[in-house]
């Protein structure tokens, strides 16, 4: 297939105005030699690496080969991911090993048949699928490359084969299983055979096994449940789904191009180390709450030689930073990333610059084009031909989490508990509802009903947390039958709302001590954060920061009625500036105020024992750990800020729920939750700062503040 790129000049570094070039057709192959070189790119000396199988990763393992022959890559060891990679390494020199001598690989390189946009994959159209699987599901780094004929929306959906390897005992018996575990779909299984007519035999894999192909009609739907479906059936070795374990892929074509100029796009997602881990949805959209964001960051404009980036955080233009009302806020999230961001971007664009300081909480990514850009005509001098082909027609699309468990993984976990293959739950279905079914999330989301299942990595900290809000739920699931709350004319007026329009809601009578605000600022937290961010909200604003920590520190007075207080908390809530005024969010907080009622008036008539759970204080804030770091480091201006900072620690702390069962037992109920799993301590690295998370974070343990407080 050949590709033109109308737009990309024969010598841009040297000729940038030269006038109407000759458009440059790029075969497939070429397309495929761009990506495989952009991806050796990330090979460094002594690395361990994992060889793929194919025509793409064919040229990845020549590059290598031709690196070590020069000098310029040095103690690489290779695990080949089949017998024909083995057999090209070899005869180029580069040193093999195996798993049983490497079960960790620092890095691996591969081609895919397809590619969607959550970077699942389907491999094993070239039948090395269960070494590839074995390979590359304990490499740190997965690099992916393709052509961009290879991505697709939906894995399988093009009709074309997922490959499943199935050992020849019966295996027309579990070929017939395959297709009637899918036939609601539409689903063919057929054996992989090679030859015609009398001379057909069966394909036979690496491992002697045979390779039965599924085709299917339209979506397969949830990826996970297919998988654990598939690899459920006894006869079935491995299938060509490799699903969350691409770190990297890296695509070569028309892709990143568009119009008369460049495109470049950026997809990075970024543990946030909050709880109730949810896996964003689309390439386009965040998924606030979660444990990732997606920040996109695209240049649609030909690239001058300083570019202004638009930066999105999902849908939402140019916000890189809006408020951090938890201690987990955007602003942390980015300025924590931030460091990484720059050197991930550095890699992926050969000269980037993004600005030190970011006004307003807004961030600005620069960038200039790369240098010395050449692309390589048949027929052109070698020289030139050695200078790879850079950026523009390359879009790099990076996970920047671990990746989820491989989908054998999952498979156990859904053996134990059927439960589990049920289909997420609706949008916005209430959080206490889904836990007490013993499954779901916290953060309300709409669920994608063909999503995989997610399954993120999180730490103990984010289990801690989770039990908490299991706790939380869980209390506030209990029901009473109390009279009703008419909604206050002021909250209308607040919120722009017709009195008369409100609902009615159950309340019990006011005039009691509580501590309401820990729940409140909880629930503003879970149910506001998401949708509000506001073009004229400033992050670093010293009176939001002091309004966001009233807000927090926020109590009932002795014998203040609940109606005054919530009004003073409403009111001030606003002045934080990222409240939302809309009808839903106006409800949603009225009845979470009620269910915190529902809550105290349990605990105080029922489960008295139980009211010492509010005793607890809460975990630190990353705000307050700053400011305190800048207290004790800057002495100057702690003396000035003395009083400021006596007046602060005079504010009440908050306080959050105590755990009122044993963490054994929540841990139980964790272990069937799909969404989580725990993350898995890293080898050290001789001489260097590391957390679990800094190898595929690419940060130091003195930037993880959620690790380091395990
Ligand atoms: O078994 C084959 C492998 O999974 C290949 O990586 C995959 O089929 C892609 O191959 P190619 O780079 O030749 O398209």
């Amino acid at each position: 297939m050949a590709i033109s790129l109308p737009h990309l000049n024969y010598s841009t570094a040297t000729t940038p105005t030269q006038p109407s070039q000759p458009p440059l057709i790029l075969t497939q192959d070429e397309l495929k030699k761009i990506a495989a070189y952009k991806a050796v790119d990330f090979v460094e000396s002594g690395m361990v690496l994992g060889l793929g199988t194919g025509s793409t990763a064919t040229f990845a393992v020549d590059r290598i080969g031709e690196l070590l022959k020069q000098g310029k890559l040095k103690n690489i060891i290779g695990i080949p991911t089949s017998k024909k990679t083995q057999q090209q390494a070899l005869s180029l020199g580069i040193p093999l090993s195996d798993l049983d001598s490497h079960p960790v690989l620092d890095l691996a390189i591969d081609g895919a048949d397809e590619v969607d946009g959550s970077l699942n994959l389907v491999k094993g159209r070239g039948g090395s699928l269960l070494r590839e699987k074995m390979v590359e599901s304990v490499c740190k780094q997965f690099v992916v490359i393709v052509d961009e004929s290879k991505i697709v929306h939906h894995l399988g959906s093009t009709g074309a084969s997922i490959p499943i390897e199935v050992i020849p005992f019966c295996w027309k018996f579990t070929e017939m299983r395959l297709q009637n575990l899918f036939k609601d779909l539409g689903c063919v299984a057929k054996l992989r055979t090679i030859g015609e007519g009398q001379n057909e035999k069966p394909f036979v894999t690496d491992n002697a096994n045979y390779i039965v192909n599924l085709y299917f009609k339209g979506d397969i739907g949830d990826l996970n449940v297919a998988s654990d479906a598939i690899l459920r059936l006894p006869g079935v070795v491995e299938h060509g789904m490799f699903l969350n374990m691409a770190t990297t892929v890296i695509v070569a074509g028309e892709l990143g191009v568009t119009g008369d100029g460049p495109k470049c796009v950026i997809d990075l997602e970024i543990d946030m180390g909050v709880a109730g881990a949810l896996q964003p949805r689309s390439l386009q959209r965040e998924n606030w709450g979660s444990s990732f964001l997606k920040l996109t960051f695209e240049a649609n404009e030909p690239v001058k030689d300083e570019t202004s980036l638009n930066t999105y955080i999902g849908s939402i233009n140019h916000h890189l930073s809006a408020y951090s009302l938890s201690s987990y806020g955007l602003n942390d999230a980015f300025d924590k990333s931030r460091p990484s961001l720059m050197m991930r971007c550095r890699r992926i664009m050969s000269s980037v610059k993004i600005t030190e300081k970011l006004p307003n909480g807004q961030g600005t990514l620069y960038f200039t084009p790369a240098k010395g850009l050449t692309l390589c005509r048949q027929g052109q001098a070698p020289k030139e031909c050695e200078v790879v082909p850079e950026n523009f027609q390359i879009l790099v699309r990076d996970r920047l989490e671990p990746r989820g468990a491989a989908s054998r993984g999952a498979s156990r976990h859904h053996h134990n508990d059927p439960q589990e293959e049920e289909p997420r739950p609706p949008s916005r279905v209430p959080v206490r509802k889904r836990l007490s079914e013993g499954r779901g999330n916290h953060i309300p989301c709409p669920a994608r009903q063909t999503a995989p299942a997610p399954r993120q990595y999180v730490t103990h900290e984010h289990m801690d947390q989770r039990i908490k809000e299991l706790i939380e739920a869980q209390a506030l699931c209990s029901k009473d039958d109390l009279g009703k709350f008419q909604v206050p004319r002021f909250i209308g007026v607040i919120f722009k709302l017709k009195p008369h329009s409100l609902p009615t809601v159950r309340y019990e009578s006011p005039g009691r001590t509580t501590l309401l605000d820990p729940f409140l600022t909880r629930i503003f937290n879970l149910y506001f954060r998401p949708k509000n961010l506001r073009k004229d909200v400033y992050a670093h604003s010293k009176d939001k920061e002091e309004n966001l920590y009233s807000l927090i520190s926020l109590k009932q007075y002795q014998g203040e009625k609940l109606e005054v207080f919530t009004r003073k908390f409403f009111e001030l809530a606003r002045k934080v500036d990222n409240l939302d005024r809309s009808e839903d969010n106006c409800f949603e907080m009225i009845e979470k105020v009620n269910e915190y009622i529902d809550l105290e008036r349990m605990m105080s008539e029922r489960h008295k024992s139980t009211k010492n759970v509010l005793a607890m204080k809460s975990p630190t804030t990353d705000k307050e750990n700053e400011r305190n770091c800048d207290e004790q480091g800057d002495k100057k201006r702690s003396k000035i800020d003395n009083g400021k900072s006596r007046k602060r620690n005079l504010l009440p702390k908050p306080v959050l729920p105590k755990l009122n069962v044993k963490i054994l037992e929540i841990y139980h109920i964790l272990a069937k939750d799909n969404f989580f799993r725990v993350a898995q301590p890293l080898e050290p690295i001789e001489g260097k700062l590391y957390c679990k998370h800094h190898k595929v974070m690419y940060h130091k343990t003195d930037w993880c503040y959620a690790v380091q407080r395990l």
